[in-house]
C-alpha cells in the first residue's frame, strides 16, 4: 500500500511569481529532504498532466555548468509546462550527483576530468553507487496534488518503471532532448550507451543545428 497523504506538518504552499508567470509552489518534506512541486494551471483530478520529475543538480540547474544537460532540461520543462498552460515541476533534493551528494559529485567530476572516465567508472572508482535515488517523494506530492495520470518528461525508461511501481499512472513519455556540445557529449553518451536512456540525439551537436531566424 503507497502512502496516501502528506500530513500538514510537512507541507506548506503558496503562490510563487517567476519570470515565466505564477505558479503555486508546494514544498514538502519527505524521506528526510525538503522538496518542491511547482504547479502551474489546473491539474487536480486531471488525467495526462504534464510533469517533470527533476534530480537536484546544483552545478547545472543554478550555475549553469554544461558537463551535464540538467541546468537546460530544467528550464526546457518548466518552458514546456507553461506553453502548454498546465503542468507540474517536481524538484527533488537528495538526488544529486545521482544520490551521491554534492561534494562525491565533485569528486567524480575530477576522475571525468584528469582519467577520462565516465560517470559511472568514476563513482565506482571512488567506492560509490552508480544510481541510488528514490522517486518516492515524487509520487507521494502526485497523490497529494490529486493527480491521476502523467506524461513524463524524461529519456530515462527506469524513472517511469520507478513512478509506476510508486503507484503513478505514467500514460507516455515525452522526450527532453537537449542538443550535445563538447561539454556534455562524454556525459550524454555514458546516459545512452551505459544507462539505457533514450537518447537518440547524442550525435547531433549545438553547433550543427540552424540559428535561430528572426520572426
Ligand atoms: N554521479 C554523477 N552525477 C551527476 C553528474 N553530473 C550530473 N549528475 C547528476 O545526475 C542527475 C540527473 O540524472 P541523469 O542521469 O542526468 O538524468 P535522469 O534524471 O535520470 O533522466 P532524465 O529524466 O532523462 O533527465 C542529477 O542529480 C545530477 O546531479 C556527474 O558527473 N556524476
Amino acid at each position: 500500500m503507497h502512502e496516501q497523504a502528506i500530513s500538514h506538518e510537512d507541507v506548506a504552499e503558496s503562490d510563487l511569481v517567476t519570470r515565466r508567470g505564477t505558479f503555486r509552489a508546494v514544498a514538502f518534506r519527505a524521506d528526510g529532504h525538503e522538496h518542491m512541486a511547482m504547479v502551474y494551471g489546473k491539474t487536480r483530478m486531471r488525467e495526462n498532466v504534464l510533469v517533470r520529475v527533476h534530480s537536484e543538480c546544483m552545478t547545472g540547474d543554478i550555475f549553469g555548468a554544461m558537463r551535464c544537460e540538467c541546468g537546460e532540461q530544467l528550464d526546457a520543462a518548466l518552458d514546456a509546462i507553461v506553453r502548454e498552460g498546465s503542468g507540474i515541476l517536481i524538484y527533488l533534493r537528495g538526488h544529486e550527483g545521482r544520490g551521491i551528494g554534492l561534494v562525491e559529485k565533485v569528486r567524480t567530476h575530477v576522475l571525468q576530468d584528469e582519467q577520462g572516465m565516465d560517470t559511472l567508472d568514476s563513482a565506482t572508482a571512488l567506492g560509490l553507487p552508480v544510481d541510488t535515488r528514490d522517486y518516492g517523494p515524487a509520487a507521494l506530492v502526485l497523490r497529494h496534488l490529486r493527480v491521476r495520470s502523467v506524461r513524463l518528461m524524461s529519456n530515462n525508461p527506469d524513472k517511469i518503471e520507478a513512478l509506476e511501481s510508486n503507484g503513478i499512472a505514467v500514460a507516455a513519455r515525452v522526450p527532453l532532448l537537449m542538443p550535445a556540445n563538447d561539454h556534455n557529449i562524454g556525459y550524454l553518451t555514458a546516459k545512452r550507451d551505459r544507462l539505457g536512456h533514450d537518447l537518440p540525439q547524442v550525435d547531433v551537436f549545438e553547433s550543427d543545428l540552424p540559428h535561430a531566424v528572426d520572426r
